[in-house]
């Protein structure tokens, strides 16, 4: 039984997050994913959607066998819980694959740290970012002085 997980904000799904999932997914038997807190999203905008709805989507997903709110302080407090034997890292998580082997070690937990693929959009609209569709509402969704002709553009 080999036991994998995943993690990320995943707010507001797309292809991108559903081939991260299947990739980690395959990597193994068992698929938990963990639902990074708001308090732990530092390096970009806030989510737009709370923890919960973010779980309870990722949840939902096929390749998902258990989604987790991850620990609002901790990071390594649901890995010493879940004891998976491989974390797969997202192709563009800035997370430094040796420095998390480290912090695994001194915890003596015993597991591989792998690296996803990445997923390139197959038609022009295809978003793969949620930044990206944020920034797509924003522009057709938002008021004059957006760029969005009075929220029509
Ligand atoms: C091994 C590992 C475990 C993590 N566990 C948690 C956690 O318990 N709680 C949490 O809020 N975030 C957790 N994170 C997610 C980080 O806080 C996080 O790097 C970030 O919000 C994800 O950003 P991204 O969605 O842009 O990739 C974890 C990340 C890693 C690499
Ligand atoms: N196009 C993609 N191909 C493969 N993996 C992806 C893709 N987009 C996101 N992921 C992965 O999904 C996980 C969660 O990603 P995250 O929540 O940062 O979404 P995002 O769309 O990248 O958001 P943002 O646009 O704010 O960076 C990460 O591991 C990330 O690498
Ligand atoms: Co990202």
């Amino acid at each position: 039984m080999t036991r994998v997980v995943a993690q990320g904000t995943f707010d507001l799904l797309h292809p991108g997050h559903v081939h991260y999932l299947e990739d980690a997914a395959a990597r193994g038997d068992e698929l938990h994913a963990i639902v990074a807190r708001r308090a732990n999203v530092t390096h970009k905008p806030e989510p737009i959607l709370c923890a919960r709805q973010r779980r309870d989507m990722v949840a939902a997903l096929d390749a998902v066998d258990e989604a987790h709110l991850g620990d609002p302080e901790d990071v390594f407090v649901p890995i010493e819980r879940l004891d998976p034997d491989v974390i797969v890292l997202g192709y563009d998580q800035h997370h430094d694959e040796a420095g998390i082997a480290e912090a695994l070690a001194a915890r003596d937990i015993d597991c591989r740290v792998e690296r996803a693929s990445g997923r390139e959009p197959r038609y022009d609209e295809e978003l793969l970012s949620s930044g990206d569709i944020v920034e797509r509402v924003l522009r057709r969704r938002g008021g004059p002085g957006e760029g969005g002709e009075g929220g029509r553009g």
